[in-house]
């Protein structure tokens, strides 16, 4: 299988080394490395301040690490010129955030159809590209209400639809259910599964084990290194999500963390 992603021994430094002593240092990503093959749907998972967001910012080109490589689609993105890079971001990566970053003045086919006129693709091609987003998403019925006509799980659903619309190499999603209740968490992550069972590779950060459950690998994240990982194989959903629990537990994640 494809190779998609490749995270080679990613070392991420904040703070200068500096020579004198007591100079502040945070070694956020200490030598993480990872493959994503295509299809897979992988969480990350680690308690607050383990380097997720560090890894995930690394891996979506925003920051750059302080060592090691990492190579996206087949390009090496640690070396890329930033010119390079926005384009780079728009054409081949997705990105689903938190709070889903809808535009307000748009609709929810605007929004989406927006991500395909930036990257230029033919117009005659955007309606049917749009629509059969939607119809995947379950959100053809949202698609001429405004943001704040949507609810949350709309809003992120249409995210879901403006991330996947472009064809990218990898999703990226970043506590996509953070701010969603269990009703709409769940809707949006069986969306997710549903996305990537038609072939989508899905990267997904997250201290939620539930959601994490719904993935088919999760990677174990804690002070910045690799520590366990888990893959779902043919359990069920449920089986996994205990398992996830077991190693949540005996990483020592507070309660907070485990949600
Ligand atoms: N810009 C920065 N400058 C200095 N230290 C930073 C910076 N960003 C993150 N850190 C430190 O790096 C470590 C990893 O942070 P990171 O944000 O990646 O963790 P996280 O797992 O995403 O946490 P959370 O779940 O709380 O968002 C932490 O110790 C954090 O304090």
């Amino acid at each position: 299988m494809e190779t998609v992603l490749q995270v080679h021994n990613v070392q991420k430094y904040y703070g200068s080394k500096g020579r004198g002593m007591g100079t502040a240092m945070t070694k956020a990503l200490d030598g993480v490395s990872f493959d994503v093959r295509k299809g897979e749907f992988i969480a990350i998972m680690g308690t607050s301040g383990s380097g997720k967001s560090t890894l995930l910012n690394c891996i979506s080109t925003i920051d750059r690490p302080t060592a090691g490589q990492i190579v996206v689609d087949g390009r090496d993105v640690t070396s890329m010129r930033q010119r390079d890079l926005s384009r780079f971001r728009r054409e081949r990566l997705g990105f689903v955030f938190q709070d889903s970053n809808l535009l307000d003045t748009l609709t929810g086919e605007e929004n989406v159809a927006l991500a395909l006129t930036i990257n230029r693709v033919s117009p005659k091609e955007i309606p049917g590209r749009v629509e059969q987003v939607a119809a995947m998403l379950d959100v053809a019925d949202v698609l001429k209400k405004y943001p704040y006509q949507m609810s949350g799980g709309q809003r992120q659903r249409i995210a879901c639809a403006r991330a996947i619309v472009t064809r990218p190499a990898i999703v990226l999603a970043d506590e996509p259910t953070g701010a969603l209740d269990s009703k709409n968490s769940r809707l949006l992550l069986g969306s997710l599964a549903d996305l990537n069972r038609q072939g989508a590779t899905i990267l997904m950060v997250t201290h939620d084990s539930y959601a994490a459950s719904w993935s088919s690998r999760v990677l174990f994240i804690k002070d910045g290194r690799i520590f366990n990982e888990l893959s779902r194989g043919d359990e069920s959903r449920q089986q996994f999500f205990q398992k996830i629990m077991d190693v949540v537990s005996f990483m020592g994640g507070e309660a907070a963390d485990v949600r």
